[in-house]
């Protein structure tokens, strides 16, 4: 069954760029409203602008906000709530790679993806208000297995895989309409390339391992899978994309 998203309001961290970009794009798309958030003030305002010239000003919102300072993240959903309007999908994208400020990564990529699941269940679920909805987790291939020189980075998307698997089987799921989804990407064309060569000293062998792979994806490529989970995945999906496109893991066939 595909859902439709259709006036329906998405929230995007980590969004002004990269994959957060490309899955606000396919949002809108679709006919979503979407909600940026960001810690990159320049970057989120010139995102804003371009995407509200291609789909219209009342239809793509940006709030600067750091999804690591819990004050400013609660005060952000909440302010979405009260003047933008009702919650139903939400995406933890934000993420970093840097295994030498490791702390501040498990923030970003671990504990502000946990924050951001419980705000947005807070807001979607039915026996509180809500319309119920769905979270898509982006977590990646270094959640599903190991990497050299990359050990919390590892550790923090395991965790965003575990997290979120767990919170598609709590007990109150079906009462409050929700899915919780997770998406692994494999190597994809942003940022975050650059960043794991720089951490890692790898420079060499991130290209091989990217040419082993297949090549690199694009945001686009990643996007579609993202999409495809969105409209049709079941609760607890979980997923990998890859150059041979999107595969379920386990129990989850689509
Ligand atoms: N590019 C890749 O090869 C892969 C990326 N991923 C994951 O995809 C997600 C998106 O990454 P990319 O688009 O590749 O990287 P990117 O570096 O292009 O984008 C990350 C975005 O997160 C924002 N951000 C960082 N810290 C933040 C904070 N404290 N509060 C709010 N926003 C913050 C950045 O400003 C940026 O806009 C991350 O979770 C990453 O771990 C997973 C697998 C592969
Ligand atoms: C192959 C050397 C990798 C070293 C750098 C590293 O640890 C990268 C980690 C992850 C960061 C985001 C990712 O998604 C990276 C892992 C992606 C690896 C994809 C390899 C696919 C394959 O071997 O088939």
């Amino acid at each position: 069954m595909e859902i439709s998203l259709s006036g329906k309001l998405a929230v995007v961290t980590g969004g002004s760029r990269g994959l957060g970009r490309g899955f606000a794009t396919s949002l809108l798309e679709k006919g979503a409203k979407v909600v940026i958030l960001d810690i990159g003030k320049e970057e989120g305002e010139e995102t804003l602008k371009k995407l509200q010239e291609q789909f219209g000003k009342d239809n793509v919102y940006f709030y600067r906000c750091d999804v690591t300072d819990r004050k400013q993240f609660e005060d952000t959903m909440a302010t979405i709530d009260k003047d933008v309007g009702r919650l139903s999908v939400m995406v933890n994208n934000a993420g970093i790679f840097n295994e030498q400020d490791w702390e501040k990564m498990i923030s970003i990529n671990l504990v502000a993806m946990i924050r951001g699941t419980k705000l947005a269940t807070d807001l979607m679920k039915k026996d509180n208000g809500g319309d119920g909805g769905v979270v898509l987790n982006i977590s990646s291939i270094a959640g599903l297995g190991w990497y050299m020189n990359s050990e919390v980075y590892c550790a923090s998307k395991f965790g965003v895989v575990g997290f979120t698997k767990s919170m598609a089987l709590n007990s109150d799921t079906l009462k409050w309409d929700i899915r919780y989804l997770c998406m692994c990407p494999a190597f994809a064309d942003t940022a975050l390339i650059g960043a794991i060569k720089e951490s890692t000293g790898l420079h060499k062998e991130v290209d091989t391992g990217i040419e082993k792979a297949g090549g690199i994806l694009s945001v686009q490529e990643v996007a579609d899978g993202f999409m495809k989970m969105i409209l049709t995945s079941d609760n607890g999906g979980l997923a990998v994309i890859s150059k041979m496109g999107l595969t379920y893991k386990q129990d989850e066939q689509k």
